[in-house]
This record gives C-alpha cells, structure tokens and sequence, in this order.
C-alpha cells in the first residue's frame, strides 16, 4: 500500500499541468522508419548523421562526432578534448571566457518523455530518456568551455550512468519541479565553486555537438544572463548566467518568452541546432536524427525500428 502511495505521489510530483501534443503521424515507428529520415542521415553534408550502416551494426561506430573516443568513466584532458572535435572546435580556446558549470535536470526516467510514448511505446520510453541524457551529458562534457557537469536527479540508475559518464550528480532534494530543481543545482554549484558561470541545460538534446556548445558558451560569456530558445522557438534550451549573477530559471512551456521578460539576452546565433534541438515528440526525434544523434540514441533508436525476428515458423512454408 505504501509503495503505490508513493509512486502516486511521485508522479504527481513531475506531472505537468499542460502537455503539448505530439503532432506525429498517426504510425509513430512508421515515422521513424521513413524515407527520408534514413536519406538525410546518409548524406549529411556534415559528416554528422546516423547512417544505416551504423543503424545496422550493433556495435559498429557512430559518424556522430561526440561520439568518445575514450573508455566510459575516463575524462578526456581539456586539451585533448580540443582537437576531438577536428576543424568545428579549431577556433575555440579554453581562454574564450569562464569555466562552465553546466546544471542538467532530469526526471526520474519512469516519468520522463512522457511526450513520446506514441512514438516509443512505455517498455522503450525510459531507455530512450537516459540515452538523451547520456548523449547530452557527454556531448557536454566533451565541451572544452565545460568545466563541470552536474546532474540533478532522484533517478538512481541514470545517476549512476551518468557519473560513469563524468558528471557529478545530486539528488533533486526540493522536489518541487524543474525550477526548484536548477535552483538546488545552482547552489550547489556556486557553494562549491563560486568563480564558475552557470547554466542550465535541458537533458534531452540527443544530437547535441560539443563544437557549437562552446560556441553557445562563448557567446553566453560576453553577457551577464543569457539564453537560448529551442528549435520550436517557444521554449529554452539553455539559460546562463555569469559568475555572481542569479540564474533565475523559469523553464517550462513558452519559456522563451519568460525569459526574455526576466531581462535574460536571447543569444542569436546561428549554426546552432544541435543545441537547440531538444526532443519532446516523434517529430523532433525525427529531426534529431536528421541532424545525427550520439551513440546511446543511435543504439535505442536502432531498437525501435528493428523489424520484428522472424518467428521459427516463418519462411518455413516450403
Ligand atoms: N530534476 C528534475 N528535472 C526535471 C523536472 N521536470 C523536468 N525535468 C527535466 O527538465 C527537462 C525538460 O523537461 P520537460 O520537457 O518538462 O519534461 P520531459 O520529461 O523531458 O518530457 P515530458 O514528460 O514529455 O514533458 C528535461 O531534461 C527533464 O528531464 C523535475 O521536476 N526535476
Ligand atoms: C522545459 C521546456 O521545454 P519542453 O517542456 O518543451 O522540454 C522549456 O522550454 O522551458
């Protein structure tokens, strides 16, 4: 009894009060398995896309540049994480303002994406969550501008994950939803090392590039508050904030607005999507996939559109 009282009251706790629809097509794993999807990745003029060759070999390497090159657990030196990148991190020093000390919420992961459960099913949806995360947690910390990535989350086995990754990770200790949430992370943070810059970034940025993070870093570090809309151009992916300044998180819905309201300087940059794309439905995953997704991604999704194994008596017709 206790325990459905508990996950009641769990659930509760993350529910949102308005959920955008998924404006998918009506056959979610049709969406994924189309066409175009598989073309764009193919030719990506970026080199960045999931080709069907890494769809197809489970273990065979993703083109995604944030892919790592090293052993789970083993951060790589800032200088070394430089050149990863090859020609897109080139222009980017660590001399290009503050260290970054990146806040990334995420929900228990039973709850989280609950926007792509038509697309995901509910046996696939929470796999396909941490592996967003493990995507944008890397691509992160893959960021020479980063100096330090903390999760905030009550999930234990994506905090687990995500410290193998490199993160540090807390416990989202007010419980009280995403704002009060990046608030516990912020002071957490400014406690331990008040001379960082700060900023929040979503956890569902399955294609982000580490290469225009920094780009989005720099930017934000020629301002005292800054942010970044979303692909849609309604929400926030990323709000900064400058040694001593206040982050004043007001994610959730049409935060973009919100936050430019609060006096925060929308960053215009383009050649950014990476950063911008966050994923809530089938159709962002889509595009995500379009842009090219990190290797945690890649392998779900790959999961996702797998016909289904041929059943003993099939082909046995002869
Ligand atoms: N720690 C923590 N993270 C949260 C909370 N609510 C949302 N997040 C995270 O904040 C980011 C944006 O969240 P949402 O889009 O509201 O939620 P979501 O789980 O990604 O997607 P939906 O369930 O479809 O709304 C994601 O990284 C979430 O995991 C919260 O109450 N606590
Ligand atoms: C939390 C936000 O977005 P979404 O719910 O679309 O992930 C936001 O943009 O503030």
């Amino acid at each position: 009894m206790l325990i459905v009282g508990f996950t009641r009251n769990a659930a509760s706790r993350y529910q949102k009060p308005i959920l955008r629809r998924d404006t998918g097509t009506p056959s979610p794993l049709a969406l994924l398995r189309r066409g175009p999807l598989r073309t764009v990745a193919q030719v990506s003029p970026r080199g960045g896309g999931l080709s069907s060759s890494s769809i197809r070999r489970r273990d065979g390497p993703s083109l995604h540049p944030n892919a790592p090159s090293w052993a789970p657990g083993e951060r790589p030196s800032r200088r070394r994480t430089r050149h990863q990148g090859g020609r897109e991190n080139d222009t980017v020093r660590d001399t290009d303002g503050p260290g970054w000390a990146l806040l990334v919420p995420l929900k228990p992961l039973r709850l989280a994406k609950s926007r792509l459960t038509p697309t995901a099913g509910e046996a696939l949806r929470p796999s396909l969550a941490l592996a967003f995360a493990e995507d944008t947690v890397s691509a992160a910390l893959a960021c020479p501008l980063v100096r330090k990535v903390l999760v905030v989350t009550d999930d234990p086995l994506a905090g687990e994950r995500l410290t193998a990754l490199g993160a540090a990770v807390t416990p989202d200790r007010p419980g009280r939803g995403l704002n009060a949430a990046l608030a516990h992370g912020e002071s957490t943070v400014r406690n331990e090392d008040p001379g960082a810059a700060v900023a929040a970034l979503n956890a569902d940025l399955p294609a982000l590039r580490p290469a225009e993070l920094a780009r989005v870093l720099a930017a934000a570090g020629e301002r005292s508050r800054s942010f970044l809309a979303d692909a849609a151009g309604v929400g926030t992916t990323l709000l900064a904030a400058m040694p001593g300044m206040p982050l004043e998180p007001a994610f959730g819905g049409r935060s973009r607005s919100r936050h430019d309201a609060s006096g925060a300087t929308e960053l215009l940059l383009d050649g950014v999507e990476s950063v911008r794309r966050d994923v809530d439905t089938g159709d962002d995953l889509r595009d995500a996939l379009a842009l090219g997704v990190g290797p945690r991604t890649a392998a779900r999704v790959r999961r996702l559109t797998a016909p289904a194994a041929p059943t003993a008596s099939a082909g046995s017709g002869r």
